[in-house]
């Protein structure tokens, strides 16, 4: 990415409402991510996480509000192959190994074929199965698949990669490996990574933090600007004592 746009906005919502069957599922947030960011977007579950992110794919139907991606409304065509969407169910073909798999997206994706061996072995070196390229994807642990997954999305160098909790069933080396990984793509590519998680302890590996409850943003700030913010020693504790007033405060 030019240098020149880090810092200018890679997503901006305003009043972003999104209504699922009978509910109100977002309700009305107001935020900006930054180029070049590493964002953490944590809630307990059913928040609204994953509808958030579907927005900002383009995926989510009946979004109503401003939401602006790389600079356009969400969902244009162009963003297509600007943004890598990594949902939490693997994105992968079982019956195709893991390198024919990356070779099939990579196809897709439009990477010239002198380039395409290349940017395979940089992917699966990127996420760790340069090992496993050659193994039937059903084969895969469920944690191994769904790096698979991740490995098709940077096949592209997206601009904006948004990666639904991956690191999911992972062990503590490889999630490590894989929060290094994000952030040499931010540093490295100026990409922009919004990254969902329930582990509390991944909130203080993020530059951002997006905090979301019952469908509305609790807080936006770093790690260390939450923790002043509320007393507490740790992000997890800051999330706990920021819930706990927005219940009090319900129920006034
Ligand atoms: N297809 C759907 N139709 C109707 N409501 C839905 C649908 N999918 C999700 N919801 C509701 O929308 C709300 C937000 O769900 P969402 O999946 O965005 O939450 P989440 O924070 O990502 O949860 P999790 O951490 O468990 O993945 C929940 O109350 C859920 O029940």
């Amino acid at each position: 990415m030019n240098k020149s746009r880090m810092g200018e906005a890679a997503v901006r919502a305003r009043d972003l409402r999104v209504a699922r069957g009978r509910a109100q599922v977002l309700k009305g947030l107001d935020f900006t991510v930054r180029r070049g960011s590493v964002t953490g977007l944590l809630g307990p579950s059913g928040c609204g996480k994953t509808t958030l992110m579907r927005a900002i794919a383009g995926v989510q139907a009946r979004v109503t509000g401003t939401l602006d991606v790389l600079g356009q409304p969400a969902g244009s065509p162009p963003l297509r192959h600007l943004i890598g969407y990594v949902t939490q169910a693997p994105s992968v073909y079982p019956d195709l190994t893991v390198r024919q798999n990356l070779e099939y997206y990579a196809a897709v994706l439009g990477v010239p074929r002198v380039d395409l061996a290349a940017r395979v072995d940089a992917a699966l070196a990127d996420v760790d199965l340069t090992a496993h390229a050659g193994a039937l994807t059903a084969n895969l642990s469920g944690g191994q698949r769904s790096r698979a997954s991740l490995a098709a999305a940077l096949l592209g160098s997206p601009e904006l990669l948004i990666l639904d909790e991956p690191t999911v069933g992972l062990d503590p080396v490889l999630r490590r490996d894989l929060w290094a990984l994000f952030h040499r793509l931010a540093g490295r590519h100026g990409t922009t990574l919004l990254i969902s998680s329930h582990v509390m302890d991944e909130a203080d590996r993020c530059e951002r933090l997006l905090l979301m409850r019952a469908g509305r943003l609790l807080a936006d700030g770093t790690p260390a600007e939450l923790r002043d913010r509320t007393g507490a020693e740790t992000v997890e504790d800051a999330f706990l004592r920021l819930v706990d007033a927005d219940v009090a405060e319900e129920r006034v």
